[in-house]
């Protein structure tokens, strides 16, 4: 992957209202921009599946926002020609600017009505105005809904890339979209077990989206991510925008599944987590291993197949400060 002539940042950030007006792309699709850093890209010809691609919805998570710049100057100078309707929305530009996770708030437990316990903070009127995009666009799409919202990590990962399937109400995860994953170099897929106020269990709930939370690697800042390792997902998103052959029937061969055990809670400011900060994502916890206590609440490593995953002392009080995972088989 070179790194892109296009900034998607620096053109958001450009202006306050962008101008409504489409263009023309070579071949024949259009452009427009729809609100801050929200556009939509329609082909020339029928679309085979509708996709928002989401991106910098965490504010120190900059090397997917670099892949949707360079899929975005190849879409731009006609060195890629989309077969599907696409909406690129870049989350939370301001706090990209800053190079922080968020502002005021986190914008990723926002969604699904969420912002409103939150009104005043600057996340809650970008979650309202992201919601709203993806609901116009998700009303004009057909059939094949995808909502890829792409991530990278605080800590390191015993699986570097892996991906997170939102509660589906009790359906099982598509398995050809599983496959998808592991063809994009997705090593494990963590299914949560409860609803969420995310951005991809909003879509997928509201709109009937297939949509995943893609964890792509380490979060660094702009000008020092490697993005040769993005090249899996990168190849994998230019061959779904092209139209690429899908095969409907493919099931997923080496991806490994876990799924969402509990949320350890950061309810107070006497949370203590009982991880060095070198513990990586998916680290297995011994049985019996005190993981983190608040007070009276313990949370206790149960059984030794238990792994952690985002354990963060740092978030606000009220959320979810990691999640204690266990292997699942997938269907
Ligand atoms: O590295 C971390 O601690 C957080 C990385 C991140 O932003 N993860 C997402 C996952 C969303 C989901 O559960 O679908 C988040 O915490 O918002
Ligand atoms: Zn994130």
């Amino acid at each position: 992957m070179t790194r892109p002539d296009f900034s998607l940042l620096a053109a958001t950030l450009a202006a306050e209202t962008p101008d409504p007006q489409p263009w023309t792309l070579p071949g024949g699709a259009t452009a427009r921009w729809l609100d801050v850093g929200a556009l939509l890209i329609e082909p020339a010809g029928a679309p085979h599946a509708d996709l928002l691609l989401s991106t910098g919805i965490h504010g120190n998570e900059t090397a997917p926002v670099e892949v949707v710049e360079a899929i975005l100057a190849d879409l731009f100078a006609g060195r890629l020609a989309p077969a599907l309707r696409l909406m690129v929305l870049l989350g939370n530009p301001a706090a990209l600017l800053a190079g922080e996770r968020y502002l005021d708030y986190d914008l990723n437990r926002l969604f699904d009505g969420a912002h409103a316990r939150h009104a005043g903070t600057r996340e809650a009127s970008r979650a309202a105005q992201l919601e709203a995009l993806a609901a116009g666009f998700f009303a004009d799409a057909g059939a094949r809904r995808l909502h890829y919202d792409l991530h990278t990590a605080i800590r390191g990962s015993v699986f570097e890339k892996f991906a997170i399937c939102p509660y589906l109400d009790g359906r099982a995860a598509p398995a050809e979209q599983l496959a998808w994953l592991e063809a994009a170099g997705v090593e494990a897929v963590l299914l949560h077990s409860a609803p969420a106020a995310t951005f991809t269990y909003c879509t997928s709930h509201r709109h009937g989206a297939d949509a995943f939370t893609l964890e792509l690697g380490k979060a660094r800042p702009f000008g020092h991510n490697e993005l040769a390792r993005f090249s899996g997902i990168d190849r994998a998103l230019r061959a779904l925008i092209a139209g690429g052959d899908v095969d409907r029937h493919a099931t997923p061969r080496t991806l490994r599944g876990f799924r969402a055990k509990f949320d350890i809670v950061k309810h107070s400011d006497g949370f203590r987590l009982h991880l060095a900060d070198a513990v990586e994502n998916f680290t297995a916890l011994p049985d019996g291993m005190l993981i983190a206590e608040d007070g009276e609440v313990r949370y206790v490593a149960r059984g030794g197949e238990e792994r952690i995953l985002f354990p963060n002392p740092r978030v606000k009080n009220g959320l979810r400060a990691g999640i204690v995972v266990e292997p699942v088989a997938l269907a």
